[in-house]
Order: C-alpha cells, then sequence, then structure tokens
C-alpha cells in the first residue's frame, strides 16, 4: 500500500522571544500560517524493518538525519511496528530557509504513517510526538493559523488570516536555527504586539496584520547576514504592503494584496534572488488535502 501527503510550508506573521529557559529552549510566541508551497511525501510499505529515504535534494539527508525519518522511527518504537517504510520526498521548499520545510515533511510522515498503519491518533496526539522531533513539527501537523507558545509546541488554533498574495524570497544562503538563537541578546529589544496580531486576524483587518508584522530574530540574521536586508529593502522598494523575514531567515516574505502590484513584486526579486515564489497563504485547515 501507498499514500501521498502534502507538507505546506509556513512563515511566521510575527516572532517574538520572551526569555531563554533553563533547558537552553527559548520560550516564544509566534502567529504561524502555511503558505501554498509544498512538499509531497509518498509513504509506500516495503519488505522487511526499513525506513528508506529517497530525495532527490543534496541538501536533504537520506539517513537518520532527516525529520521524516526521525518521524517514522519514533512511531515505528513507540506502537512496535515491524514493516518496513519508504519515505520519497518531493522537495519543493528550499532548505534551511525559515520556512520549516524539514518539519513540515516530518508532520506529513507522522499523518500519513497514522493511516497507513493503522493506528487511529488524534491530531493533538501526533502533535504531542511531533514536539520531539522538532519545535516546529506540532504546528505543521495541524497546518492552518495558529498560536504557538512555549518552545513552539503549545498550539492554539486561529481563523484564516485575511486573503492576500505572499511573495516569498530565499537569498542562496542557509541559516542555521540553532545559531541565530544562540546570538540573540533577549534583554533590551523591541517585541512585536502578539495580541495585536490576534484581534488582527480575528477581524480580518488585513492592514493591521500588515502594520503588526515583526520577527525578533531579524536584528540577529539581518547583522550577519546583509543580503537579506537588502532583499527586505527591495521588496519594500517594488511596493510590498508589510515586508519581513521568516523563521530565522534567511527567506524574507512581503505581503500583497493586489494581483498586478504582486507580479511588480515578483518580477523586480528576480532580478535579486534565484528562489523567489508567489503563493496564496492556506490560513484553514484546507491547507493539508
Ligand atoms: C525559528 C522557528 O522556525 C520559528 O518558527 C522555530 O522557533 C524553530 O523551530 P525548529 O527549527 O523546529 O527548532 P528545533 O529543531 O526544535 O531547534 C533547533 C535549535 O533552535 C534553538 N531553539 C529552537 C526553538 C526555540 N523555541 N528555542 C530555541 O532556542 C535551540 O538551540 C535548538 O537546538
Ligand atoms: N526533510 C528534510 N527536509 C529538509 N531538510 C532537512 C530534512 N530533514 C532534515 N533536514 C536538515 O535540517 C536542516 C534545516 O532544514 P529545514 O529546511 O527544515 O530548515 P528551516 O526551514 O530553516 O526550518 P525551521 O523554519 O523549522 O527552523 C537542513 O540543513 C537539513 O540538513
Amino acid at each position: 500500500m501507498k499514500l501521498m501527503e502534502k507538507a505546506p510550508a509556513k512563515i511566521n506573521l510575527a516572532l517574538d522571544v520572551l526569555f531563554k529557559r533553563p533547558d537552553g529552549y527559548h520560550e516564544v510566541e509566534m502567529i504561524m500560517t502555511t503558505v501554498d508551497l509544498a512538499d509531497r511525501i509518498e509513504l509506500k510499505e516495503i519488505r522487511g524493518n526499513q525506513i528508506e529515504i529517497l530525495s532527490h535534494n543534496r541538501f536533504v539527508p537520506d539517513d537518520h538525519r532527516n525529520l521524516a525519518y526521525q518521524a517514522a522511527f519514533v512511531l515505528k518504537q513507540r506502537y512496535g511496528i515491524n514493516t518496513g517504510v519508504q519515505i520519497a520526498i518531493e522537495k519543493n521548499i528550499p532548505v534551511a530557509a525559515g520556512l520549516a520545510g524539514g518539519s513540515s515533511d516530518a508532520a506529513a510522515t507522522l499523518r500519513g504513517l497514522n493511516k497507513l498503519w493503522n493506528l487511529n491518533l488524534s491530531m493533538d496526539e501526533l502533535a504531542e510526538i511531533g514536539a520531539e522531533i522538532g519545535s516546529d513539527v506540532s504546528f505543521c501537523v495541524y497546518g492552518g493559523t495558529a498560536l504557538a507558545k512555549g518552545r513552539g509546541e503549545k498550539i492554539t488554533q486561529l481563523p484564516v488570516p485575511p486573503k492576500c498574495w505572499v511573495v516569498l524570497a530565499k537569498p542562496t544562503i542557509g541559516v542555521s536555527t540553532a545559531d541565530i538563537y544562540r546570538r540573540l541578546q533577549v534583554g533590551n529589544m523591541g517585541h512585536p504586539n502578539i495580541k495585536e496580531m490576534i484581534s488582527a486576524i480575528e477581524n480580518n483587518s488585513y492592514e493591521r496584520v500588515c502594520n503588526g508584522v515583526g520577527n525578533v530574530l531579524e536584528q540577529v540574521t539581518l547583522q550577519l547576514y546583509p543580503e537579506v536586508a537588502n532583499i527586505k529593502s527591495q521588496m519594500k522598494t517594488f511596493g510590498a504592503d508589510a515586508v519581513l523575514m521568516s523563521g530565522s531567515g534567511p527567506t524574507v516574505f512581503g505581503l500583497v494584496e493586489h494581483d498586478s502590484r504582486m507580479q511588480r513584486v515578483y518580477n523586480g526579486l528576480r532580478g535579486f534572488c534565484d528562489q523567489v515564489y508567489a503563493v496564496r497563504m492556506l490560513g484553514d485547515l484546507s491547507a493539508l488535502e
């Protein structure tokens, strides 16, 4: 038997860090939403008891380091599964980009294997297992739009954000999330207003969403990689309504309401970056269909 799962990328409309915890992680408050740029995960039962990863992307590990492998491994161990599985990853989300590509592959693997192996686990149970694999995996299990707290694993669903385009631009560099958090000086920084962003989404106000975007990790990444700041300023010049770095970067996203303006921002950025995408937010749970 085999089945397919969609693994969409996420962006952080707002990302705040409250403090560094004794366990080394940072306590965060984030507003996350899925966008229409997705990997495809094909899960196939195979002979033996192995987990086999297939990927044609040289930046994606094909062994235990792959987050999809880790998702399958956790389920196999926990539920005593003795059959083999092949996980083929069609990689469309840029790697090490701040778009949670690996986390979404892991989440899709959890959802898919739950069906393939008839485990009958709830989404909440899958999200709890996902948290063992990575901080972004719980959100990716549900998709849609959510407030994420704790180290990212405490999820509260939110309504669909106002309809708009999202132009994504990724410079050629890859960024290590651990490195960015390590360099963050938590005291003495401005904070995005998370409550205001929630209210903006609840009131379906595009203008308030645009005014409310903010990411405290920008200060670290922009200083290390000036090309990210350059892309931000280009996006503003070409007319995006709001511009922000996603996650720990380096991908920058611009929100644009009108089709013609989106085309201008997209075409303008193509001159600077080879990885540019114009996508829709998939703010509701249809994100995973
Ligand atoms: C930057 C974001 O992508 C925003 O959505 C997430 O906060 C990071 O999520 P992630 O990549 O799934 O992170 P993990 O794989 O759990 O952690 C990678 C490393 O980032 C740091 N980390 C991560 C999450 C967090 N709340 N505090 C941290 O300090 C830790 O050093 C950790 O070792
Ligand atoms: N399935 C996967 N897809 C991509 N990278 C993976 C995968 N599994 C493990 N990795 C490793 O994880 C690293 C980070 O990749 P990923 O694309 O998930 O980063 P990211 O988008 O910055 O994640 P996040 O936004 O959650 O911090 C890669 O350099 C790669 O070595």
